[in-house]
């Protein structure tokens, strides 16, 4: 089960430059958090204050009852332990293969026989898909398998708390729906808390049940992925769209002379047609994962904000959940045509059967269609 993660006025500067202040937020235990932010806004240095790398110089950020700013080195060593780190390169030991660098912290930190390491190790390739590639060293392997030995490692002490540097830089886009759906499916298995780093729209949409956003030193945007989604602050739309139009500019801000030459241009534009939000589906566990339980909590949790919502807003959370809602039921249809199918394989005679429809899961009454019964 993860933990959370609680930051409160958080601050850092390096010299004069100031990275980011005064962040509050808390990652919710065993839910999926994805921090975004143009580029240099500070979300590296975001992750490694939160394991205590990098000590800013206001706030708190407690685990379990540890401050990883301030208290001593001792406890902070400890309760980093607590912590998977899957970093932007896969971080592998070039002279090592692959099982090696994943053996790594289990050799380092335990006092783990080789017998129980090699049982973990293989476990953990498992889960990520690299069975049978033990002996192989990184400069053999490509991007998306560096990623993933890079999740298996992050994977072997058991963490509460997973966190993920860009885990999709330099994958192509369906390595990066793999990867995606690996990270959904460890959440599923483990119930860790994990906070992702990326630039990737695609991810931060379907995957996280919660985003952040570091803009210009401050933390502007932080809740459910579906409010933040639904926000009609302009740089949260901007960055959601990747458009160049917009506050963001190609040094992080545009300055106003850039702003108000757009905004010239906007007005001598005619009015786009309003488009209904649109929230995606968010993925599920593959079939065979078990239910994930933080986004069995996130779901309460963004039933108890939606009266404060605006109207728009929440008619988009109540489509979004019943298109969330289809996806389920078309993947366990498949699912069970699946086993139908094996099943009949391997029957000499095999007997029409008529299975009911899978029903999705039911809503809400403030998301039920006006008219419609449970
Ligand atoms: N140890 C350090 N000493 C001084 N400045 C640093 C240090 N680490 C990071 N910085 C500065 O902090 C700023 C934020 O860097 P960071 O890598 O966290 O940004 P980022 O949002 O992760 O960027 P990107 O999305 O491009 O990876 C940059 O200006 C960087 O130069």
């Amino acid at each position: 089960m993860g933990i959370e993660v609680a930051v409160e006025g958080l601050t850092k500067s390096f010299g004069t430059q100031t990275i980011w202040r005064d962040v509050t937020l808390t990652l919710p235990a065993g839910e999926v958090t994805v921090l975004l932010g143009p580029s240099g806004t500070g979300k590296t240095v975001f992750l490694k204050s939160l394991i205590g790398l990098i000590k800013p110089e206001d706030g708190t950020v407690r685990v379990d009852g540890v401050d990883m700013v301030n208290d001593p080195d001792r406890r902070v060593f400890r309760a980093r332990k607590r912590f998977g780190l899957m970093f932007q390169d896969g971080a592998m030991f070039g002279s090592l293969n692959l099982y090696d660098n994943i053996a790594f912290p289990l050799r380092e930190h335990t006092r783990k026989t080789e017998r129980e390491i090699r049982r973990i190790v293989l476990e953990k390739m498992d889960t990520v898909g690299l069975a049978g590639e033990e002996k192989k060293v990184p400069g053999q392997i490509s991007g998306g398998m560096r990623k993933r030995a890079g999740l298996a490692r992050a994977l072997v002490m058991d963490p509460e708390i997973i966190l993920c540097d860009e885990p999709d830089s330099g994958l192509d886009p369906v390595r990066t729906a793999h990867l995606s759906q690996l990270l959904i499916d460890v959440n599923a298995r483990i119930d860790a808390t994990m906070l992702i780093v990326t630039h990737n729209i695609e991810i931060a949409s379907t995957v996280p049940d919660n985003i952040g956003m570091l803009y210009r030193r401050d933390l502007v945007a932080f809740g459910p992925r579906e409010t933040v989604i639904a926000s009609e602050d302009p740089v949260i739309a901007q960055f959601l769209r990747g458009s160049p139009e917009g506050p963001i500019g190609m040094s992080e801000e545009k300055d106003a002379a850039l702003l108000a030459e757009e905004a010239a241009r906007a007005a001598n534009r005619p009015r786009p047609v309003a488009r209904p939000i649109e929230i995606p589906a968010q993925l599920r566990p593959s079939p065979g994962e078990p239910e994930r339980s933080g986004e069995i909590r996130h779901a309460a949790r963004v039933d108890a904000l939606l009266p404060s919502l605006p109207h728009a807003a929440a008619e988009a959370i109540r489509r979004g959940r019943v298109a969330t809602a289809e996806a389920a039921a078309v993947a366990a249809a498949a699912q069970q045509a699946a086993a139908q199918r094996a099943a009949s394989a391997s029957q000499p005679a095999p007997q029409p059967e008529t299975h009911p429809a899978p029903q999705p899961p039911p809503l809400p009454p403030e998301f039920r269609p006006p008219g419609e019964t449970p």
